[in-house]
């Protein structure tokens, strides 16, 4: 057998990754920990002469999972990383100019009479009888205070039930990410790769070779190189499937501010001409960019309308990000996994990348038991893969298709695009009679749909015909204390700031009791 080339039934032993950006930190500290004890060497090769993309802040409440998993104190993090809290994200100017709507990690209401609370609502809402459906939510009320509370586990009542994410600084989280990686024994290996080779006589990558001279030999590699997928694409020619006719927007700016007032504890997206703007905020400044479609707008116009929205000085010089909406045909392709943007793009409207990364990363942890590859599981990973990049694709596209703006050919043009049949479906049970539709590996649960169909005011024609069998004054009694008591809720918690200051970045002796 030639030098590199691994029996296919004996099990890995030496894992090469590329890159040390978010995806490639998150892999190595996550393998090294699920196969600590096995015999198997991890190594991880990244250039500081290229860098790494620098953005990508701001997350979904998955992430907190991947943090216990490592035991990563939330202390700790919130300190190492600058983070703030997140219970969701604010959308302005997108259904009409001026108008704005949350997306909370959160339901609304609570069922009443063992019926789900949003066919109650929309039948009382079209009665008159309702206040909109974002007074019954919480993480709502919360984050328009600019306050935040931890939800109590302990709590019977459903309308304290909500979860959240956080703002974090991506590089302090990649550093954070080394720590752990390198305690259980990755090796970090400096240096740029500059020829990768494949075995002839299977195709499968087997070496790689670095400026410095050095060769790596390996049996799994991980392509967390970034947009330029230097196995997957370049070595391999996995292919990409494009997904720019849904997705136009194909351009960032991005820069960093003062933070100016205390730190909201949610994401900001507020739709511009031609695409939309991020506000990510954390403790020590705000993350800002502008994403736009560049058919649509010059990236010197984006740029103009970055900086003027900025609430406080600019910190350093802009970056410009392009970038292709879609996925790799195969995300697992041979001995080789694509993680992070090596794998694929889905605009950061929603702020998933990090957590396709993390069920990346769960794929191979799932699909390689006891480390021995096999086509039939490697087949199933890229399945699921491509579906949920799919299901996240369709929500994405969702927030552009229903808006409501006249004023420029881009919003025209995204409502009147032919969407995706998968989420055509979708959109057509909801509006027959509010029916949430949910298919295999959704990242996004119905209560999130209806955040997005109520915030662009897209609504059933016909509630479930179940709700009659309720008595309406009970209902909107109910309802009514539901609004009561979210509103009282709310007011009791602190403000943002002060929970963080209170809870996390105070001493440790005089953090003790808020534990
Ligand atoms: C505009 C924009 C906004 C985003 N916002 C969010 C967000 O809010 N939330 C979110 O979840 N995600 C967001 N993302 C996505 C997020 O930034 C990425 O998923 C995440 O940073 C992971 O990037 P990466 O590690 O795949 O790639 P990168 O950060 O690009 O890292 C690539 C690594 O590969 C190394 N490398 C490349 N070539 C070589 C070579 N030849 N030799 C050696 N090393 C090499 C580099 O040195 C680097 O270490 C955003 C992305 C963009 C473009």
């Amino acid at each position: 057998m030639q030098q590199g080339a691994k029996d296919p039934k004996s099990p890995i032993k030496v894992i090469n990754i590329v890159g040390g950006g978010t995806a490639g930190w998150m892999a190595a500290a996550t393998l090294a920990r699920h196969f600590r004890g096995h015999d198997l060497s991890i190594r991880l090769v990244e250039s500081e002469q290229i860098g790494t993309i620098g953005v990508g802040e701001a997350t979904v409440p998955s992430i907190l999972n991947l943090n216990r998993y490592l035991g990563i104190r939330e202390r700790d993090f919130i300190a190492a990383t600058g983070a703030t809290f997140k219970l969701g994200i604010e959308f302005s100017d997108w259904y009409t100019a001026g108008e704005s709507f949350f997306h909370p990690f959160a339901d609304f209401g609570a069922p009443l009479g063992g019926i789900p609370f949003y066919p109650c609502w929309l039948k009382q809402y079209k009665l008159g009888n309702a206040a909109p459906l974002s007074e019954y939510s919480l993480a709502t009320a919360l984050a328009k205070g600019g306050r935040f509370a931890q939800p109590d586990p302990d709590t019977q009542n459903p309308l304290a039930l909500y979860n959240y994410a956080y703002h974090f600084d991506a590089s302090r989280y990649a550093a954070l990410l080394r720590r752990i990686a390198e305690s259980h024994g990755v090796r970090r290996i400096e240096g740029k790769i500059v020829e990768v080779r494949l075995d002839s006589s299977n195709g499968d990558i087997r070496s790689l070779h670095l400026q410095s001279g050095e060769i790596l030999h390996g049996d799994l590699y991980i392509d967390c190189s970034g947009f330029r997928g230097l196995l997957i694409e370049q070595a391999l020619a996995t292919g990409y499937e494009d997904w720019r006719h849904w997705l136009p927007v194909d351009t960032a700016v991005a820069v960093q501010s003062e933070r100016a007032g205390p730190a909201p504890p949610y994401t900001r997206a507020t739709a511009t001409a031609a695409g939309w703007r991020w506000r990510i905020p954390l403790q020590h400044r705000n993350g800002n960019g502008h994403v736009f479609s560049s058919a649509h707008m010059t990236t010197e116009q984006a740029s103009t309308e970055l900086l003027k929205n900025l609430e406080g000085s600019a910190l350093g010089e802009q970056r410009v990000i392009r970038f292709a909406a879609g996925m790799r045909k195969k995300f697992w392709n041979r001995n080789c996994v694509a993680l992070g943007l090596a794998s694929g793009f889905i605009e950061p409207l929603e702020s998933t990348s990090i957590s396709l990364i993390q069920t990346g990363v769960e794929k191979i942890l799932k699909f390689l038991p006891d480390l021995i590859p096999e086509q039939k599981n490697i087949d199933e990973a890229n399945r699921l893969n491509r579906q949920e990049y799919e299901r996240v694709r369709d929500f994405i596209i969702l927030h552009y298709k229903l808006n409501g703006r006249d004023d420029t050919q881009f919003w025209r043009d995204m409502r009147d695009m032919a969407v995706p049949d998968t989420l055509q479906q979708k959109m057509d049970a909801f509006t027959e009679d509010g029916r949430l539709l949910s298919f295999e590996q959704e990242s996004f649960q119905e209560a999130s749909w209806l955040a997005i169909y109520d915030g662009f005011q897209f609504r059933p024609r016909n509630y479930l015909a179940e709700v009659d069998k309720l008595d309406n004054k009970q209902v909107i009694r109910a309802m009514e204390n539901m609004r009561h008591a979210i509103a009282t809720a709310a007011t009791h918690a602190p403000p943002h700031h002060t929970f963080l200051r209170q809870a996390f970045l105070q001493p440790q002796e005089a953090c003790a009791e808020t534990e």
